[in-house]
């Protein structure tokens, strides 16, 4: 691992039983940057993240940060965002969020009470998390993502449920966060948000990493205008397509 390498993904393959959804995939995210792993459902991305996270089982090398396969004390300098929030839902926001300082041993209050003015939550710190709306559990995971100032997020489809002001205001953090030497593993299917947010891409079809690099190198290689164009390629889903099409 070079002192440039933020999270080294090695050889990953993550089974669920019979089902191999990860098929030895590689990559490495360098700091201040955004890696995005872009796939149709079903591909491998969350499987992806899990395995960094030590929520699966997996064959392969993980290094998180330097300090090695992931483990409680290196997910303390981490922030997670998962599809489905990981938020418990019986606790009010401001008691998730203590019980997470508590967990991590370290709660900057200053900083909690920006991000939950950020995101407009202040009305809500004494209500359940259950109670609250898709939108605004999702920005409960969020605020408990960036809290801690980890050097690594892991950003699963972050901006699900999200109003415009919110999106906008998450894609600043994130650019501060790189500016600031930070790294970030992100996965989504929304091409127009891989092409203004990441500096690399890797496209995952079906648990195989099948190309990588910068938005532009990856539409040039593919000789394709746009990144949807240069994706759809890269999956082979064109013929597909235009298939699907004669038939309706
Ligand atoms: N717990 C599980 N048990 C069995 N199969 C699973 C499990 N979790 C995921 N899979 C399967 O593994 C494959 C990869 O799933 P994964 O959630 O990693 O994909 P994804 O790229 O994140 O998809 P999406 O964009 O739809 O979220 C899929 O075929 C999925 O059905």
């Amino acid at each position: 691992m070079s002192n440039n390498d933020v999270l080294k993904v090695e050889k990953l393959v993550v089974k669920y039983g019979e089902k191999t959804a990860v098929k030895g995939i590689s990559f490495t995210v360098n700091n201040g940057e955004v890696y995005c792993l872009l796939g149709p459902n079903g591909a491998g991305k969350t499987s992806t993240i899990k395995a960094v996270l030590g929520l699966v089982k997996y064959e392969g090398l993980i290094d998180v940060l330097g300090l090695g396969p992931p483990s409680p004390v290196v997910m303390n300098h981490v922030g997670v965002v998962m599809e489905t929030p990981a938020v418990l839902e019986a606790l009010t926001v401001k008691e998730f969020l203590e019980f997470l300082g508590s967990v991590r041993g370290t709660f900057n209050a200053r900083r909690v009470e920006a991000l939950l003015e950020a995101f407009e939550l202040k009305d809500y710190i004494n209500t359940p998390i259950a109670a609250l709306s898709a939108g605004n559990k999702q920005k409960v995971a969020i605020v408990a993502a960036l809290m801690h100032e980890p050097r690594l997020l892991l950003l699963d489809e972050p901006f699900n449920f999200l109003d415009v002001k919110s999106v906008r205001i998450l894609k600043e953090i994130m650019q501060r966060h790189i500016e600031s030497g930070g790294s970030i593993l992100f996965s989504t299917h929304i091409m127009e948000v891989a092409e203004r947010v990441c500096s690399r891409i890797g496209i995952i079809n079906d648990g195989v990493l099948v190309t990588e690099g910068t938005p532009g190198r990856i539409k040039e290689e593919a000789n394709a205008g746009t990144l949807e164009d240069a994706f759809l390629k890269a999956i082979h889903a064109e013929e597909e397509i235009r298939s699907i099409l004669e038939g309706l």
